[in-house]
């Protein structure tokens, strides 16, 4: 088996719904996405799936947060924007995408700052 990871960063600020404490308030961070895919073999070239082809599919979805308030932006107008919901969220849009007989996505992570985060996987 091989893992193809890729790694971005976006800004944008949420606010923890029913939080007993600061982060109810509305705050921003930049944070980091980090997608892991695993390939059970490699295509022609000897790619599991094209780093870049896989970050701008990040990206995309990425950019819906980016620079916005992620309490304004579906689903998480309804859910709350904790690291672990955002997490399982790009899992589900990666999910839908990648269209590779030999490639899934395997574990997503979302990390608000340098030291804290979370991770989807199934
Ligand atoms: N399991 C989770 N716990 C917390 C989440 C989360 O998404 N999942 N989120 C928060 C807050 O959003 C908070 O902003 C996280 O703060 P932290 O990573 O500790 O760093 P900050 O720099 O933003 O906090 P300071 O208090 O200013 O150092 C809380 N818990
Ligand atoms: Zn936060």
């Amino acid at each position: 088996m091989y893992e193809v990871y890729v790694t971005t960063r976006f800004s944008a600020a949420h606010q923890l719904r029913g939080y007993d404490g600061k982060y109810e308030n509305l705050h921003g961070h930049n944070w980091t996405a980090s997608v892991t895919v695993e390939a059970k073999e490699l295509d022609e070239i000897g790619v599991g799936i094209d780093f870049v082809e896989l970050k701008r599919m990040v990206d995309d979805f990425l950019s819906k947060l980016d620079y916005h308030n992620i309490n304004e932006v579906p689903p998480f107008d309804t859910q709350n924007p904790s690291a672990e919901n955002i997490a399982r969220w790009l899992f589900k849009q990666l999910e839908a995408a990648i269209d590779k007989q030999h490639a899934r996505v395997k574990r997503v992570e979302v990390y608000e700052t340098p030291e804290s985060g979370a991770a989807y996987f199934e």
